[in-house]
């Protein structure tokens, strides 16, 4: 997986059985914690690209007929290894994308669970037989016989945040249904995706069927996305890309994983040491660089100022430092991210925002904002920051948090604070989203429970079984018989 070139690392990409080096094209990657030099990665060309695909093409005609239970080893000898190699593996994402330690050394031994929840629950897909005389004018001669057969070859494009975990959710599902996979990796995460992708392959599977793609996504992935040998894309990621991917792809069945704009709802009657501390790390966390980070806070103005007062110490005290020390607040993925956080606080401050707690930036790091009195006119009520600024939007009533909540293009996830759990459920009722927590900061997981996003964050349902359904369809085959014995 790794060859020395100038004595540097180069990853290469693992295409039917092999490492290969496809050609002399490479790019740099640099640490965002502390720029240093980490090593090269292929550009893949589209000589490169066709050929992964023939080869994940060639594979699934073989693949797709191996009993589900012997694709389903696979993933369990898979999910050993990389808990082998857990800590080996944390070490490299977390100076590749600047995760602080644990949460990487954790994203590792959760995508172990997941691949190995995911082998567990293909083996409960079953089919189910439908008589024919059900329906009227028909007899008992005719049963429809229904499974789920896979789809193909998968397109699976994983974003910088979660390298592994974003990309194991696609591929295991995939591969454990008997389809084929294609990864294309971020570019700032490839390397930690590649040590999966070897953990796969040291777990024997099989040659054509998972398969690399390095490259940078604006330049490449116009070709892989429409690729002829692609049968369905799974893809997690900003929705600019997610929109662009869509209008383009035609008649490709998609799953889309893309931003959020979550909302942390604060009702009279919640607990608000709960809430503010559920909302601190819902926010805070990988410096907001997550999906589903709580994004505004939609408060009633009763209780906004004694909200304020308990979130205040919260993020005052939020460890700002490097991921080797497990701080909260690490370097954003790059400094043109941290720029255009830096441009959603100056513009909502310019407009007469409160910092009442007032970060700073230094290069790609910054130091956490908290802002208060922000309004709808101001950008940052709107905007996905990926970084770890709180806006503070105060709201006279349920309904106007409401309102607020469901005007933003995003339906991703949002969480309602209250002791009232009637109160709770109106407030979720009304609420476009995949997901509403209730007393809880807003989250992915557990793994096997549905992750929806809706609107501009994304379409379809994640999670182990649905994301299993996603990428298979059901197959009928008839059975007509004869009754009679002759
Ligand atoms: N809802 C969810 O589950 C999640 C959503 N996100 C969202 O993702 C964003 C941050 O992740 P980020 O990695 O920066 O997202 P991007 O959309 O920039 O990139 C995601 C993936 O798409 C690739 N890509 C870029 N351009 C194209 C293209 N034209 N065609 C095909 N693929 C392309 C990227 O490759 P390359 O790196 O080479 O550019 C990368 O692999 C945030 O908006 C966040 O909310 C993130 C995680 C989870
Ligand atoms: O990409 C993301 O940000 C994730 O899907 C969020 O996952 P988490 O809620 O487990 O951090």
């Amino acid at each position: 997986m790794i060859k020395k070139i100038d004595g540097h690392n180069m990853y290469y990409n693992y295409v039917g059985n092999n490492w290969l080096y496809t050609n002399d094209e490479k790019m740099e990657v640099f640490s965002p914690v502390d720029g240093s030099f980490l090593g090269y990665l292929q550009k893949m060309n589209t000589k490169d690209i066709d050929f992964a695909f023939a080869q994940a093409r060639k594979a699934s005609k073989v693949w797709e007929y191996l009993p589900a239970s012997e694709r389903a080893e696979y993933l369990y000898k898979t999910a050993s290894i990389l808990e082998e190699r857990a800590e080996e593996i944390a070490k490299v994402m977390m100076y590749e994308i600047a995760k602080d330690y644990k949460s990487c050394l954790s994203e590792v031994t959760r995508t172990a669970d997941y691949i190995r929840f995911s082998a567990d629950t293909a083996k409960t897909i079953s089919g189910e037989g439908i008589p024919g005389d059900l329906f009227p004018g028909y007899k008992q001669d005719k049963w429809s016989i229904v499974k789920r057969v896979p789809l193909g070859v998968v397109l699976a494009i994983s974003p910088f945040n979660y390298p592994i975990n974003l990309s194991a959710s696609k591929i295991a599902p995939a591969l454990v249904m008997g389809n084929t996979v294609v990864l294309k990796p971020a570019t700032q995460g490839a390397m930690s995706a590649l040590h999966l992708v070897k953990a796969f392959v040291d777990a024997g599977l099989p040659e054509g069927v998972l398969n690399t793609i390095t490259g940078k996504g604006n330049e490449i992935g116009d070709y892989v996305t429409d690729h002829i040998e692609v049968d369905f894309i799974n893809f997690t990621g900003s929705s600019r890309v997610g929109k662009d991917i869509a209008k383009k792809v035609a008649m490709k069945p998609l799953l889309m994983e893309l931003g959020g704009k979550d909302a942390a709802i604060v009702l009279e009657d919640a607990d608000l040491d709960l809430a503010a501390s559920n909302i601190v790390a819902g926010a805070y966390s990988y410096s907001g660089q997550r999906c589903t980070a709580v994004k505004r806070i939609l408060v009633i103005e009763s209780v906004a100022d004694k909200l304020v007062e308990k979130l205040v110490p919260l993020v005052q005290n939020l460890k700002v430092g490097n991921p080797e020390d497990n701080a909260t607040i690490t370097p954003l993925i790059d400094e043109k991210s941290a720029n255009y956080v830096m441009e959603l606080v100056d513009e909502a401050l310019d407009r007469g925002a409160k910092p009442i707690v007032k970060g700073k930036q230094e290069g790609n790091l910054i130091y956490p904002y908290l802002l208060d009195n922000v309004d709808v006119n101001m950008r940052l009520a709107w905007e996905e920051p990926f970084g770890p600024v709180l806006p503070i939007i105060r709201v006279k009533d349920v309904d106007e948090a409401i309102e607020f909540a469901n005007k933003s293009e995003y339906g991703l996830q949002s969480s309602v604070f209250s002791n009232n759990i009637d109160h709770a459920f109106y407030v979720a009722k009304r609420l476009e989203v995949g997901s509403v927590q209730i007393n809880n900061k807003t989250e992915r997981g557990p793994d096997h429970f549905p992750f929806i996003g809706v609107k501009s964050s994304g379409i379809g349902a994640q999670g182990i079984r649905y994301s299993i359904e996603a990428m298979s369809r059901l197959k009928a085959t008839i059975l007509n018989t004869k009754d009679e014995y002759k």
